[in-house]
């Protein structure tokens, strides 16, 4: 696993990376990952100068504590080359690699990226990648894309791309989906990495939008792709934990805590057996907790 799961990433925003405004004032709406696309968002006519305008905002512009993506162009375009080593000259936390269908291209970015990291000077091994599922081939290949490399930190469906591949649409019941978002979510699961869920594009359908949020987060996904900072919000309130949720996450951490303390690595509490599968959910929620900024830094309640 490239990276510690530690990251929430419950929100990751597309940034059309031709678009000065939107590409300078992306920090402020609070999104985990910013991600900014030099690929379907930008015309062919927009390629270098999208490039050049998300290479001179990495290197001048702070975005805070976001983690920053590109969605670079596919290698099969004459901008993947020039995407690569621009964005990883630039210091880029993340590539995300659309349209990926097998584990070698992926382990042929790898490659362009290292080579990229020697040319500019970057310390080996500092850009991650992602990849982004878009295809029929892509889904059933995604345990393999998943684990094809240690740089990998997560692996997305891409429903607008894949529900055209399979001759469909998407339906406001995502039933369409339902064999894709569980691949991906298995396979990035079984590689120890992060699952994104898939845009949502219609921007006026705020119920079906959070329908869509509470089943990818009942089903495990750390997050989704949005495409406006409206969504942002939604997707936080529903991976907020509730109240009941806290107090027995800090209970578990407390009475392991103490456990340890005596030498003793399994408990009960109030009956249950405490062990490691839910102190893992206990510190997720506590996570999650904070960033939702309901507890502080130690996990003590804060006053709302
Ligand atoms: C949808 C809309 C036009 C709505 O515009 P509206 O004007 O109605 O938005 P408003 O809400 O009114 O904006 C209020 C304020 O927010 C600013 N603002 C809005 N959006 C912002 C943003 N994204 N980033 C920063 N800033 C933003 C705006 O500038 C304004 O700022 P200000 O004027 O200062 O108040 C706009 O959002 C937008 O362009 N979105 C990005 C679309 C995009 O990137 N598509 C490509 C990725 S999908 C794809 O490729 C499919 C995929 O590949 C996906 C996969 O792979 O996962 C697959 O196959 O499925
Ligand atoms: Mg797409």
């Amino acid at each position: 696993m490239a990276e510690t799961e530690e990251r929430l990433r419950r929100t990751m925003m597309f940034v059309p990376g031709n678009n000065p405004a939107m590409v300078k004032d992306a920090g402020i709406y609070g999104a985990d990952s910013i991600m900014f696309d030099l690929e379907d968002a930008v015309s062919l006519a927009e390629k270098d100068a999208a490039r050049d305008l998300v290479y001179e905002a990495l290197s001048s512009q702070d975005y805070g504590e976001a983690e920053l993506v590109v969605r670079i162009n596919g290698d099969d375009t004459p901008f993947y080359q020039n995407d690569v080593r621009a964005m990883v000259k630039a210091g880029i936390d993340v590539i995300r690699l659309p349209k990926t269908e097998t584990a070698e291209m992926i382990t042929s970015l790898e490659a362009d990226v290292l080579a990229a990291e020697k040319e500019f000077g970057r310390e080996v091994g500092s850009t991650h990648l992602m990849a982004a599922i878009e295809s029929a081939k892509g889904v059933l290949n995604a345990p393999e894309i998943a684990a094809a490399s240690d740089r990998m930190i997560g692996i997305a469906l891409s429903a607008e791309d894949y529900t055209t591949d399979m001759k469909t649409h998407r339906y406001p019941d995502g039933a369409e989906l339902e064999f894709a978002r569980n691949m991906v979510l298995h396979a990035a699961r079984a590689a120890g990495i992060a699952a994104f869920d898939t845009v949502f594009t219609n921007m006026d359908d705020t119920d079906g939008f959070y329908r869509e949020t509470r089943y990818i987060h009942q089903l495990g996904f750390d997050g989704k792709s949005l495409v406006n900072p409206r969504q942002i919000a939604m997707v936080n309130e529903v991976y907020q934990p509730t109240q009941a949720e806290i107090d027995n996450a800090r209970n578990v951490i407390n009475a392991i805590e103490e456990a340890r303390l005596k030498g003793s690595g399994v408990i009960s509490m109030n009956g249950q057996m405490v062990d490691r599968p839910v102190v893992l959910r206990a510190q997720r929620v506590m996570r999650l907790a904070k960033a939702s900024h309901l507890v502080d830094e130690e996990g003590n309640d804060l006053e709302k």
